[in-house]
Parts: C-alpha cells; sequence; structure tokens
C-alpha cells in the first residue's frame, strides 16, 4: 500500500508550513508528501471563478494561485525536505510550465488531479517525459476514462488510477467505493482511491476493498482557513490511519486458509468439554437433555459433542450434581 498525504493549499504559500508539513507527516509515516504545483500565469486569468469563496484577502482566483505559488529555489528546498524526512516528494502539475518546474526538480513521477483529466495538452506534456502517472478520477466517466488511458497507453506510460469524488467534503453516499474493484476490473492497473471525506474510516474501508494507492488531505486543523480544510484529516488521524492501513494491508497479503484449522490443536484442546449432569440422578433414571450440562476439560467422560447418544439411556448407578458421564454410568 502506498500512503500519499495531499498538502495541497495547506500551506497558504508559506514555504515554513509547507516544511512543517513535510516534517509532520513523514513523522505520521506517509509514503509520498503531494503538492499541487500552480503557476497562476500559465494556468488561470482573472476569468476564473471561486471554487468556494473562503477568503476576502483574494480578489479574483488568480490572485489566490498567485498567493499559492512557490519559486523553484523554494521548490528545490521542499523536495530536499522530503529526501531528508525519506518520503517522496509528489506533486501534480497544472500547467505544461509547472511540467517544466517539476522536470527542474527531478520528479520520480506525475499525479493528474481529477481537473485534468482532459487536459490533453498537459498530458501529452507529462507523457514527453516517459514518467509514471497517478490518474485521479473525481470529475469523468468511464468514457472519458477510457479515452484518457488510451492516449496515456499509447504513449506506453506506466498509469494507475484512483477512485475519487469531487465534492468537499465528500458524503457517504458520493464515495463510490464500489468504484474501486469497477476501475480495478476495467483498466487492470494500480488502483487506489483519493479521498475528500474527511473520515479515516474511508480510506480504511478502501483499503479492504483492495485500494492500493491511498490519498488523503492532510491539514494541521479542519478549522483552518482554506478550500480543503474541511475535506482533509489532521496529523493525529493521519497517524492513526497509518497504524490502521498498514495493519490491513498485511492482513490482506495473508489470506487464512479457512479450510484448515491445524495450527489450533492445542488451543482448540483447552476450549473442549465433557458431559456432566446438573442436579442429583438415582439408578435406573433415563437422562433427558435437560438433565445435561458441558464442562471443561475434555476428556473426562462422554465429550460434549456426542449428547445425542446418551439420551434416553438408563442410568445403572447414582450420579452426583456436576459429576462428569462415564461410559461405566450406563
Ligand atoms: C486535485 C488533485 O487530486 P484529486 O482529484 O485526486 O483530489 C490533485 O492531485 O491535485
Amino acid at each position: 500500500m502506498e500512503i500519499i498525504a495531499e498538502i495541497g493549499q495547506a500551506h497558504e504559500g508559506s514555504l515554513g508550513t509547507a516544511l512543517s508539513y513535510i516534517d509532520a507527516l513523514s513523522d505520521a509515516g506517509v509514503d509520498a508528501v503531494k503538492f499541487q504545483v500552480h503557476i497562476a500565469e500559465a494556468e488561470s486569468s482573472i476569468y476564473e471563478p471561486f471554487r468556494i469563496k473562503f477568503t476576502h484577502q483574494d480578489e479574483t482566483r488568480i490572485d489566490y494561485w498567485k498567493r499559492m505559488e512557490f519559486t523553484l529555489e523554494q521548490w528545490k528546498i521542499l523536495k530536499l525536505r522530503c529526501e531528508e524526512k525519506g518520503v517522496e516528494f509528489l506533486a501534480s502539475p497544472f500547467s505544461n510550465a509547472a511540467v517544466d518546474l517539476l522536470e527542474k526538480l527531478g520528479v520520480k513521477r506525475y499525479k493528474v488531479g481529477s481537473g485534468e483529466v482532459n487536459n490533453l495538452l498537459l498530458l501529452e506534456k507529462i507523457a514527453q517525459t516517459g514518467k509514471p502517472v497517478i490518474l485521479s478520477s473525481g470529475l469523468s466517466s468511464f468514457k472519458e476514462l477510457d479515452s484518457t488511458v488510451d492516449f496515456l497507453k499509447e504513449r506506453n506510460i506506466n498509469i494507475s488510477i484512483l477512485q475519487c469524488t469531487t465534492s468537499y467534503p465528500t458524503q457517504p453516499e458520493n464515495y463510490g467505493l464500489n468504484v474501486i474493484k469497477e476501475l480495478k476490473n476495467r483498466y487492470n492497473l494500480k488502483t487506489g482511491y483519493s479521498d475528500h471525506s474527511a473520515k479515516t474510516e474511508t480510506c480504511i474501508a478502501a483499503t479492504a476493498l483492495g485500494a492500493e494507492i491511498l490519498e488523503f488531505h492532510a491539514v494541521f486543523s479542519r478549522k483552518s482557513f482554506g478550500p480543503d480544510a474541511s475535506s482533509s484529516l489532521e496529523i493525529e488521524e493521519i497517524k492513526e490511519l497509518v497504524k490502521a492501513v498498514r495493519n490491513i494491508s498485511e492482513a490482506l497479503e495473508n489470506p487464512v486458509d479457512k479450510s484448515d484449522n491445524s495450527r489450533f490443536a492445542d488451543l482448540k484442546g483447552i476450549f473442549e468439554k465433557s458431559l456432566a449432569v446438573n442436579k442429583d440422578l438415582p439408578k435406573g433414571h433415563i437422562l433427558k437433555f435437560e438433565d445435561l450440562e458441558a464442562k471443561k476439560p475434555k476428556n473426562k467422560g462422554v465429550s460434549a459433542e456426542d449428547f445425542q447418544n446418551l439420551i434416553g439411556k438408563r442410568l445403572k448407578s447414582d450420579i452426583k450434581k456436576w459429576d462428569f458421564i462415564t461410559k461405566d454410568n450406563f
């Protein structure tokens, strides 16, 4: 399982905050820390509407993107910090200029956000790098995904694909956990889940349903400013999630063979019981179901699993309450 923590815009354009996120998330045990590379002039214009107008600080959406930009030098610092902390620096570009920037950083692969699935210009640019792509599907139908997957396959790109719902925060009826398996069956690619539910249980369920990659938004506090804060997981939740996901992954990698219980032989013996009577019974009494009890340990008399053979049998001797029943009693 690959666990990717998406910082998105949670850094609010501050290099220091972005570095703190790398530190906190690598300590939480994720495999990759993910950024979005926004180069305002290359990807947007004054005509772009706000997805959520959460601040009056930025007059227009492009002003917001400008505030989220880092310089190449700053990106180098962020990537270096990821390397020092032993996590992959992963990013989604939102323009061809952003791909050029990421190439200068020497990234290993690319994430394509849900909004870019039909941006063939960007996909062509990424494909020209020859590097693997993780494709998100939050806004796409199968038909659109088919074309994008074909487009990348024709260019020999190694693709992974994520179920995602672009709705912030995503409500249970829209998680689409069923789609993880459908994507796997349809494309036979490495398949995962990109979460916006802000709930660890969604990611754990996705793991159990076969996701091989998990991505979720991270934030220091869901009360923070920002478009994704309410759809994100906090650091303590991420720590717990990482542990849970690693455990479930290990469980899934070790399927249990229920047809063979030989490993329980000793323990099973400790749990097994022998038959006893629950009242004083006189010689000549005919045993009924209501007379019987099953008590530990096993092998003290007739085994509990053989109780049906005793019903209707006549006692040859008295037997005291809670005494075990043996063959000699008949
Ligand atoms: C928007 C992104 O991804 P997703 O669609 O998976 O949320 C992204 O990676 O930048």
